[in-house]
């Protein structure tokens, strides 16, 4: 067991009523301040900030006051201090091979000052990291140091467009102002709390769905570097927020709002350039389908197009509507298009039935006896077409848990895209969603098998009743069968599968996922990804929201 730090640096005790913050909002610097055995917090006292007083049992307007009632789950509270670090506590024994860094990204802050945020996604970035080395853990964590979170530190108040919030006008005049502002792209958020990635070159990038959002920081310092800068003339305001990349290459798709379409782009390691690849028509409906990932295959980009379509409308509006920046067009019909990677050609462009889904897990390609691909496969957790998830991770439905079941059902959605022409393509559930509790998001995979074919998969998914994706599971779809993970109370982010150097079978690691526990202790929960058993956890010494994607780095990439 390695020493851990003993006093709780979050919900409550560290420094109560403030925020610690790394720059202050006027300039002040930072000051480190001993927190606990091991652990550190900097703290700038500012009074833009500050962890809302106890919710009372709100409805959903007005929205004052953020979420710190004592009987909310610490997953939905906003993080306490700016930034943390210090050894962690160890439970069960860290295989020694596990040398590197963990990094998780999320939307960790819904206040300001005592203004809650309405959406899950509306949070200020907030990165966790966990170092592993010699069986031993130190985690850490800190905000990302976006545009958009500095102004709201400096004033008080949302700045940007975040995903539900917008900044609140003083007057018609600055009312204008802000439209005028929307089509340029400056009103934009640059908050990148969705994803993270290291690109092939060693950069690690954090991402939302905007492309200004896209903020290089340091994983052993979790500073933030500054803006990645597009160097290319491609433009676009909004991307996927989950590109795909590989040790040479980053994929992503731009929509195209004015003329309904994707654009298809890649990016060589090392570089800032993006290159475009082709171009995808919508087939359906006013505006292009909301993509928030996209898989790939060796040779082929998907391109999903689902009825839950950006709305132009809704963007420009000060109040969300209930589907947020988006709107339902059922009529339009779903569909996939699949783009030849080299030629940047479509190949095929099929209806599939109505579906809904954030993250795609992986695809890969069917070939006859002779070799030739017949058939895309593109698994997805799918929501049965069903649009209410979005409402469900408004906070004060994750805050309101009452022990009824209210989570909508979920599965692992495949699809096969002939390559014959044939003008329809097939979904349907990869095994019983009754396997996973019917709850299914926040996935991943051995990053050896993206784009090939694969047989595990590791997610969240449900025991009931719940609001919220309460377990882990890993999913088996040759066997068609799911193992899963539960601990009363806990709260659970994606599972984010690390595969042991050397390894030759598929789900030979890990399987890391950062939980928070109803009494409010979090801690990064290690289980061995073949058997999904726990082998370790690592506990932090306070709580830590909810968060959403992770990444690894490797020791031998990182100067840790
Ligand atoms: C956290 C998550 O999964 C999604 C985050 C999505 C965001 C922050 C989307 C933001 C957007 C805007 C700020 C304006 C333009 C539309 C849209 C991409 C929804
Ligand atoms: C957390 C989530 C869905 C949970 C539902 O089951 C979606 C997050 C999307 C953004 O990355
Ligand atoms: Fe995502």
């Amino acid at each position: 067991m390695s020493g851990a730090a003993g006093r709780p640096a979050s919900s409550g005790a560290a420094v109560p009523g403030r925020l610690a913050t790394g720059q202050g909002a006027k300039g002040k610097r930072a000051v480190a301040q001993p927190l606990a055995a091991g652990g550190v917090v900097t703290e700038t006292p500012t009074p833009a900030i500050a962890p809302a007083p106890p919710a009372r049992p709100a409805a959903d307007a007005p929205r004052r006051r953020g979420g710190r009632g004592a009987g909310e789950h610490a997953a939905w509270k906003s993080v306490r201090q700016e930034r943390w670090e210090g050894a962690l506590e160890l439970e069960g024994e860290l295989p020694l091979w596990l040398d590197g860094t963990y990094l998780r990204n999320g939307p960790g802050l819904w206040n300001l000052g005592d203004y809650g945020f309405r959406h899950l996604f509306d949070g200020y970035a907030t990165l966790v990291r966990v170092s592993f080395r010699d069986g031993r853990a130190v985690g850490a964590h800190r905000q990302v140091e976006s545009e958009a979170y500095r102004a709201a530190r400096a004033h008080g108040k949302v700045c940007y467009r975040e995903f539900s919030e917008v900044p609140k006008p003083d007057s018609f005049l600055s009312y204008v102002g802000q439209l005028a502002t929307l089509f340029s792209g400056s009103s934009l958020t640059d908050n990148s709390n969705t994803g993270i990635v290291r690109l092939g070159d060693g950069r690690v990038l954090c991402l939302t769905e905007t492309i200004k959002g896209s903020i290089v920081i340091d994983p052993d310092t979790l500073d933030t570097i500054g803006k990645f800068e597009y160097t290319d003339k491609l433009g676009g305001l909004i991307h996927s927020a989950h590109p795909i990349v590989t040790d040479t290459e980053f994929w992503t798709l731009i929509p195209d709002l004015i003329r309904p379409g994707h654009s298809v782009v890649r990016m060589d390691a090392g570089t800032n350039e993006r290159q475009f690849v082709g171009r995808v028509d919508c087939r359906g409906g006013p505006a292009p389908g909301w993509v928030h990932s996209f898989p790939i295959t060796e040779h082929y980009v998907v391109v999903p197009e689902m009825p839950l379509r950006y709305c132009a409308k809704n963007l420009l509006r000060a109040e969300p509507t209930p589907l947020y920046k988006f709107e339902w067009h059922r009529e339009s019909g779903a569909y996939m298009h699949v783009m030849c990677k080299a030629s940047g050609k479509v190949v095929a462009s099929v209806e599939v039935p109505p579906y809904v889904t954030f993250h795609f897990i992986n695809a890969y390609e069917e070939t006859d006896e002779e070799g030739r691909v017949t058939a895309i496969v593109a698994d997805c957790c799918e929501h049965n077409a069903n649009t209410s998830i979005l409402d469900k991770l408004r906070l004060q439905n994750l805050r309101s848990f009452t022990g009824q079941d209210v989570l909508p059902d979920a599965r692992v959605g495949r699809f096969r895209i002939p390559l014959d022409g044939c003008p329809f393509g097939e979904l349907e559930s990869a095994l019983d969603p009754d396997e996973h509790g019917r709850g299914m998001d926040m996935c991943s995979i051995n990053p050896d098998y993206v784009g090939k074919k694969y047989r595990y998969a590791y997610a969240c998914g449900a025991r009931r009743p719940c609001n919220f994706p309460n377990t882990l599971t890993k999913v088996d779809l040759v066997e068609k069968t799911a193992k899963n993970w539960y601990e009363e109370g806990a709260v659970p982010s994606e599972p984010f599968f690390v595969p042991r150097p050397g390894a030759v079978e598929e789900d030979d690691g890990v399987a890391i996922s950062m939980v928070s526990a109803r009494d409010g202790s979090a801690y990064a929960l290690v289980l061995d990804a073949k058997t999904f058993q726990e082998v370790a956890r690592a506990k932090f010494p306070y709580a830590m929201p909810y968060g959403l994607h992770c990444c690894w780095v490797p020791r031998d990439s990182s100067s840790a």
